[in-house]
């Protein structure tokens, strides 16, 4: 079991009519790696997270987590086994408070009995006790703890995205996908988020895959760079590798992003 890789597609694709939207998508990532996913818009990156996580069905190939076919796998049961993600465009409970949008994270692991929820027993408040501990916890790792009780949408842009990943990390993922965290963010913002990333894989064991437009972010941080161009992979390397892949350049680098 050592030897198996906590994912890898072997194959893996989608058309969308005549679109084929990702096409013979090979990849792997192990237990605490952190790997960046880039390419042109429309590439094909955000499907590829779709596939991942049982929002899209594949039209071929497979999805191997820790070994087990995701295929037929509901995006609930997908979060059950450890993969969680964040948005493009954040997503979170704006009406609600930000430590009741880490608790929406944690109700997957927690054991939840609905009778005790609905009869209010001593095992429901001590269930709801250790919940609200652990979204602190959570929200103390991205010094959201003042903010616990402000609304979410009163967050500042770039609190609401380190919102967003503290309560994914609270369903306890093994593979973190994020979708461009740093969008919108200022440069401030973003060197921030950068140490965010690298302290979430260090304290949280958890391998990260990151979509993202922000070279320096990517480059930065990330150990190694699948590239997709029309949905197929052009590269996957090092991140000095791929800034000097001539391929790479003049598909990506050498565009308007
Ligand atoms: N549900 C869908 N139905 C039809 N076409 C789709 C669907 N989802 C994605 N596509 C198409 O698949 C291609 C890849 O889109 P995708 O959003 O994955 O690109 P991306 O690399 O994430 O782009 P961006 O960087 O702009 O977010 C695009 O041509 C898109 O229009």
């Amino acid at each position: 079991m050592s030897n198996t890789p906590l994912l890898k597609t072997e194959g893996l694709g989608i058309q969308f009519g005549g679109l084929k939207a990702v096409d013979e998508f090979n990849f792997e990532i192990d237990h605490g790696q952190l790997f960046g996913l880039i390419g042109p818009n429309g590439a094909g990156k955000t499907t590829i997270f779709n596939l991942l996580t049982g929002v899209y069905t594949p039209t071929s190939g497979q999805i191997l987590f820790e070994g087990q076919s995701l295929a037929h796998k509901s995006p609930t049961k997908i979060t059950e086994l450890g993969i969680a993600r964040t948005f493009q465009n954040i997503r979170l409970f704006k009406e609600m408070s930000v430590i009741d949008n880490v608790k929406v994270g944690l109700h997957h692991s927690e054991e939840y009995n609905l009778l005790s929820a609905i009869f209010h027993t001593p095992s429901y408040f001590k269930g709801e006790e250790k919940m609200d501990q652990d979204a602190r916890k959570l929200l103390a790792v991205f010094g959201l703890e003042a903010y616990a009780d402000v609304k979410a949408s009163n967050l500042p842009y770039g609190k609401q995205r380190q919102l967003e990943i503290a309560r994914a990390l609270g369903t306890n993922p093994k593979l973190l996908l994020l979708d461009e965290p740093a969008a919108g963010m200022n440069p401030t913002e973003t060197a921030e988020l950068m140490k965010t990333i690298e302290l979430v894989r260090e304290k949280f064991n958890v391998a990260i895959l990151l979509i993202e437009h922000d070279m320096k972010l990517v480059m930065g941080i990330c150990e190694k760079i699948a590239v997709l161009n029309f949905g197929t992979m052009l590269a996957f390397d090092t991140p000095d590798k791929i800034k000097n892949n001539p391929d790479v350049i003049e598909a990506y680098l050498g565009s308007d992003d």
